[in-house]
């Protein structure tokens, strides 16, 4: 089920440098994204590790009148909790380093997304739940498993941009990206493998 990307078979987890490797694309509205692909290298091996290591939670919501399954599985790992893998703790600390003088504070927690198959999936939305409703902030993704289209489009309308993110994949959304524009994993059909997003956010960022 689960293609492992070759080149990446016999690399140590951890994440890479950042700095020069980070790709800039600065969005309407006073947003951008920054994208550093294969950023994570053993990628692979800290995806089979997520998947059992993490307690993974599947949710219920209310839709109208309607309870539904969230079509993920999720975790959400609180500032001082322990992250399910060390490589996810320098991850962070990496992430903090490089946009701390952009950012003004750390990225504190850490969301955990499970697609399983292409019929998982997340509907367009921004992370605007805390501060990201009213504030420029950062959440910063890292995606491992099987690519899957990461959307973006303006919130009063436009061309929307599409990432195919997986092993080992970093994009992090900036500035105004939460309210001005929103993000979406769109379905893919059954046959797509699985894949596991990390979201690290500052604190009251949801
Ligand atoms: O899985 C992803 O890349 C996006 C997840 C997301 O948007 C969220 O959990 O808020
Ligand atoms: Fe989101």
């Amino acid at each position: 089920m689960f293609q492992a990307s070759l080149l990446d078979l016999d690399s140590p987890t951890a994440p890479g440098p950042l700095g020069s490797a980070v790709r800039r694309t600065v969005l309407d509205h006073g947003a951008w994204i920054d994208l550093c692909p294969g950023w994570m290298s053993g990628a692979d091996a800290l995806f089979d590790r997520l998947v059992t290591a993490v307690p993974w939670k599947a949710e219920r919501r209310r839709m109208y009148d309607k309870v539904v399954d969230v079509p993920r599985l999720l975790k959400f790992y609180d500032e001082h909790e322990t992250l399910p893998h060390p490589a996810l703790e320098e991850a962070r600390a990496r992430l903090t380093r490089h946009y701390l003088p952009e950012l003004g504070e750390p990225f504190a927690t850490a969301g955990l997304c499970f697609y399983r198959d292409g019929r998982d999936s997340v509907a367009w939305h921004g992370d605007t739940i805390g501060r990201g409703g009213t504030e420029d902030t950062m959440v910063a993704i890292v995606s491992v498993g099987t690519p899957r289209t990461l959307a973006l489009r303006p919130r009063g309308g436009g061309a929307s941009l599409r990432y195919d993110l997986g092993h080992g994949d970093l994009i992090v959304m900036g500035g105004s990206c939460q309210r001005t524009w929103e993000h979406a994993v769109p379905k893919a059909g059954g046959t797509v493998g699985p894949r596991i997003s990390v979201q690290f956010r500052p604190r009251g960022v949801r």
